[in-house]
């Protein structure tokens, strides 16, 4: 069953592959229920107004670009393969990968060596894409997966494929050249030209979990005279709330500060003569 209330915001999210966990994690953080069953398709969350379509990765940029569905979550490399009318609304964070060709080690150093090779990829279009740019003329035959096998079965001279760890290159015995054909990372898209009803407030939420991931609480006491350039250390992202210690001469400092470098940024305001520094992790936040 799909919900015709056309209040309720459709969302496409990826129903397995490397997207599909965290997209539903995300999901999960930002209060929105989420299936438990990886088998089920569809599920509506009356409470927050949002219906999830369990699609193929692949699919998800056609769906929405064509208007069907509200919103998605897919990758940027299949978001520009699908060529649908669909644009980034925001990044996401996870589901990091490159997009590279690669070839037996040692024998390409250079895209231009690409001029009348077979190049086998999932990705024809990102690919067809960047050949064309660059003038390059090649044959490039459409696989659905493991790419990397076709070289070893004479299928094709060079791949263009996701790249994470390069663990998968190494097996094959394959080695990245040239340069970097994409950056990719999980991304909302929406239909082009279109902010559907409803979005706001989808993605306030997700731009709350994700700032909430990246940045923690800081509160230390700190004497009042060095009030000053500690805060020049922690900005806060407004502006740090500063309060009166009933110690004469302190004051209380509270900022929220990057996740990363939070250790180095303890140890600097100790050495200021801040005392009682505590991190706390933040679960969610509007801005
Ligand atoms: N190893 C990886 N690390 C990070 N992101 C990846 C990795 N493999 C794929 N992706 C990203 O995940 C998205 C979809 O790829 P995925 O492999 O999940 O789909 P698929 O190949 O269609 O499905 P499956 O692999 O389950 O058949 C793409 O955006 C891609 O960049
Ligand atoms: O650099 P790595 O960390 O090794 O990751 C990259 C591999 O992961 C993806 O494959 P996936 O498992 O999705 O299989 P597929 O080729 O069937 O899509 C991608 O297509 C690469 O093969
Ligand atoms: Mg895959």
């Amino acid at each position: 069953m799909t919900s015709t209330d056309p209040g309720i915001l459709r969302v496409a999210i990826p129903n397995k592959g490397s997207l599909s966990q965290s997209a539903s994690d995300i999901l999960r953080e930002c209060g929105y229920r989420q299936r438990d069953d990886a088998k089920q398709l569809t599920l509506i969350d009356d409470e927050n107004g949002v219906e999830f379509f369990y699609l193929r990765p692949r699919d998800i940029a056609l769906y929405v670009g064509e208007g069907t569905l509200d919103v998605g979550i897919t990758g940027r490399d299949l978001l520009r393969d699908s060529g649908a009318k669909a644009d980034e609304a925001m990044e996401l964070g996870f589901g990091r990968s490159r997009f590279r060709f690669a070839g037996p080690a040692g024998q390409f150093s250079d895209v231009t060596q690409l001029a009348g090779t077979r190049i086998a990829t999932s990705y024809t279009g990102v690919v067809h894409d960047f050949l064309a740019a660059r003038g390059i003329t090649a044959e490039v035959v459409r696989l659905d997966g493991a790419v990397e096998t076709s070289i070893q079965l004479g299928v094709a001279d060079a791949i263009a494929d996701v790249v994470e760890t390069g663990s998968t290159l190494r097996r094959a015995g394959l080695e990245v050249f040239g340069e970097t054909i994409l950056e990719s990372e999980a991304v909302l898209i929406t239909r082009s030209g279109e902010i559907p009803a409803g979005f706001d407030v989808f993605q306030r939420r997700l731009e709350g979990v994700l700032v909430a991931r990246s940045y923690v609480m800081m509160d230390y006491d700190i004497p009042t005279a060095a009030v000053t350039e500690a805060v020049r250390l922690t900005p806060g992202i407004e502006s740090p709330t500063v309060a009166p210690l009933h110690r004469e001469g302190w004051s209380a400092v509270r900022a929220m500060v990057p996740r990363d470098g939070a250790q180095r940024l303890m140890d600097a305001l100790y050495d200021l003569g801040a005392r009682g520094i505590l991190l706390t992790d933040i679960h969610a936040c509007r801005l």
